[in-house]
């Protein structure tokens, strides 16, 4: 019988693997540099001025940004919904935001909350340089909790929850109500760097995002995956 397996790369089948109760083995051998991998994926589309420019007034706010991996993947998930109604939950310098807007409809519309009016401000600079025409973002600065209730259930092809890890699950909640079926939820810092994934780590952040991570794998109204780009990015279509 023809396999699609690899000689010496994968030895036996994942579903083999998982029967024997064995270690998973990837694509990844142990020759190979996974740090490579992960370099290579990141750096894998430059990013322009204009997004640098949005990296640099983030830097000087103090405020992190996706990676530019996440970012590609952002776009990728936007262009692949076609996506006209988007909601960002942590607007920051507005990097991620631009990734989303270049992947949306041409007259798709960003909802993008941030508690910071700094942020903000600098975020609609960063769209400003983009010449994103201004019907095309909401940029909301209030508490998101505040905010998220006035938004309409089942009416958006993507939530991006970009924020502090602390306050995930209420996002994730919110997030599910106002997908409609088909649409996509996206986590970023779901592996939190790889802290997540060691079991060793338990610490309040730690726990918290893992146990988010199980709770969207368990939830029946999501289906889910999580993808080792930036510092891992939990990704859930709304069934
Ligand atoms: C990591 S930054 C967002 C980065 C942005 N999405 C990007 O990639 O360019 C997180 C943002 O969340 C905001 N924030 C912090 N705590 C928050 C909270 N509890 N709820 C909502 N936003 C919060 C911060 O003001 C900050 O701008």
């Amino acid at each position: 019988m023809r396999t699609c397996e690899r000689p010496g790369r994968f030895p036996r089948t994942i579903a083999a693997q998982q029967s024997e109760g064995a270690a998973i083995t990837t694509g990844v051998g142990a020759q190979d540099d996974p740090t490579a991998a992960w370099a290579f994926s990141e750096t894998y589309l430059a990013e322009d001025v204009t997004l640098l420019r949005a990296r640099e007034r983030a830097a000087e706010l103090g405020c992190a940004t996706v990676s530019p991996g996440t970012g590609a993947l952002l776009r990728v998930v936007a262009a692949a919904l076609r996506a006209r109604a988007v909601v960002e939950i942590g607007t920051g310098a507005g990097v991620a935001a631009l990734w989303l807007l270049r992947g949306m409809a041409p007259d798709g519309v960003l909802t993008t909350i941030d508690p910071e009016s700094e942020h903000q401000r600098a975020a609609k600079v960063a769209f400003a340089e983009e010449g994103v025409p201004v019907h095309r973002t909401r940029t909301i600065v209030r508490p998101p909790l505040d905010v998220l209730p006035r938004l309409s259930d089942g009416a958006y092809d993507l939530v991006l929850v970009a924020t502090d890890p602390p306050a995930y699950a209420d996002y994730v909640e919110a997030a599910v109500r106002l997908l409609r079926p088909g649409g996509v939820l996206v986590v970023v810092d779901a592996l939190l760097g790889g802290r997540v994934a060691d079991p060793d780590r338990r610490d309040e952040t730690t726990t918290l995002v893992r146990r988010l991570a199980h709770a969207v794998r368990d939830d029946e109204r999501l289906t889910p995956a999580i993808v080792p780009v930036g510092e891992g990015t939990l990704l859930a279509v709304r069934r």
